[in-house]
């Protein structure tokens, strides 16, 4: 067993499921079935009945005071129904949930606001069902409404709130009460960029205290918050532990085999090869080491119309956020342009960047071909690779940094 602290264990779930029914019809008929059986003793229904599935399986964790669990996963993984599950909000099919302490949640965005209240009274109303009493949040009141940047509106309903500003309220509420516990789902990728990083200034120092369970898909967030983590896919548990970097790292390379393409080209040009010349290949994946050069390797088709053609590769991360631009400044060589016919030309190249200093992870190239200034071709993911490297840094640049 790993040593993980001497805090105090403030949730523990054993065996927790959850299904559900992808017809409605089916699934009110079952529902009405489990309250019959539960009505009369019987446990619930622990298979799958048809069009059931489970959204989580089996999961099982402890969590300390001073910890934070990132739980990171595909889209319908089964995050959401977990937190929902812990929260309260949905009872399990199997297993126990035990929860010690004050629990402050962020669910569903806005979703505890009564729209036709004020924010003030919400507030109260809010904190009231965490287990606040009166005075509690009376001491707090203050430091809520400054934290949500709000005191102008403090007194107009709910309903009038921007998207942003109902998170404000929320995670203010959830957070600035000082739960035992804090379960947050992906709150910090709504706020704009000031309220983000006071949210996670504030994670920092709440870490210490309580125990706090954070859904996201963005893996730098997760990375900084978390000391323990876990992956689900399909509502398992694929890796639990404290091994943060490693569960990320699966996580990638999951992802990595659900490539997008997309191809836009007005025609005249056709791409007939690339790939990156010095890349190796490590489990089915291109390969370059940190700080190798890259070297892609482009083959084109391109009408003799296009007089004048630039070409240009855009890299993109993991979550398909562009991170750079592979542009030279030259215009392309004329020895690389061979004419084929009165129509059509071939370019045969070579693009080569110095010392590539991504970080480790997983990328993607987008190609773009243009003519005086016009796209006349994109190709989106039309190569993926990966970065090795000794070192686990998320962000995705790594300046070359030196002593002097
Ligand atoms: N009330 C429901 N009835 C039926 N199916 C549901 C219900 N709630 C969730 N699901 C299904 O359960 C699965 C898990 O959903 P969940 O919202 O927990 O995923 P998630 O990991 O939070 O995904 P995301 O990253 O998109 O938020 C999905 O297939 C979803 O369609």
């Amino acid at each position: 067993m790993e040593n993980r602290g001497s805090g105090e264990i403030l949730i523990k779930a054993e065996g927790v499921s959850k299904k559900f029914c992808k017809s409605l019809k089916r699934s009110l008929w079952y529902g009405m079935k489990d309250i019959g059986f539960e009505l009369i003793g019987r446990d619930r229904n622990r298979t799958l009945r048809k069009e059931e599935f489970w959204a989580v399986k089996d999961v099982s964790f402890e969590l300390r005071r001073g910890e934070c669990l990132g739980l990171i996963g595909h889209n319908g993984a089964g995050k959401s129904t977990l937190l929902k599950i812990l929260n309260g909000l949905i009872k399990p099919d199997t297993g126990r949930i035990e929860m010690r302490g004050k629990v402050g949640a962020l669910i569903e965005l806005g979703a505890g606001f009564n729209p036709i209240l004020t924010g003030r009274e919400n507030v109260f109303i809010n904190a009231a069902v965490l287990g606040f009493d009166k005075k509690e949040i009376e001491e707090k009141f203050d430091e809520i409404v400054e934290f949500a940047e709000l005191e102008e509106f403090i007194d107009t309903p709910v309903q009038n709130y921007s998207s942003g500003m109902k998170v404000r309220l929320g995670f203010a509420v959830a957070a600035q009460l000082e739960p035992d516990i804090l379960i947050i789902d992906e709150v910090l990728a709504v706020g704009d960029i000031g309220f983000r990083l006071k949210c996670l200034n504030l994670l920092d120092r709440l870490i210490a205290n309580c125990s706090v369970i954070f859904v996201s898909h963005q893996m730098p967030q997760v990375s900084r918050l978390s000391n323990q983590l876990m992956l689900l896919d399909h509502g398992k548990v694929v890796y639990t532990g404290s091994n943060v970097p490693s569960g990320i790292d699966q996580y990638y390379s999951m992802m990595s085999t659900k490539g997008l393409e997309f191809i836009n080209t007005e025609g005249g040009v056709e791409l007939l090869q690339i790939g990156i010349q010095n890349a190796q290949l490590t489990q089915g994946t291109l390969s370059v080491n940190h700080g190798d050069d890259l070297v892609v390797e482009i083959r084109l088709k391109i009408s003799n119309q296009y007089a004048n053609p630039k070409i240009h590769l855009i890299v993109f991360d993991l979550e398909q956020r562009p991170i750079g631009l592979i542009w030279p400044k030259e215009d392309i060589p004329n020895d690389k342009i061979t004419r084929i016919d009165s129509e059509f030309s071939e370019i045969h190249l070579n693009l080569k960047t110095d010392h590539i200093n991504l970080s480790k992870g997983i990328y993607s190239l987008t190609l773009s071909v243009t003519n005086d200034g016009e796209r006349v071709l994109r190709i989106s993911s039309v190569l993926t690779f990966q970065v090795l490297s000794d070192r686990d840094i998320w962000q995705p640049i790594e300046f070359e940094s030196y002593w002097s």
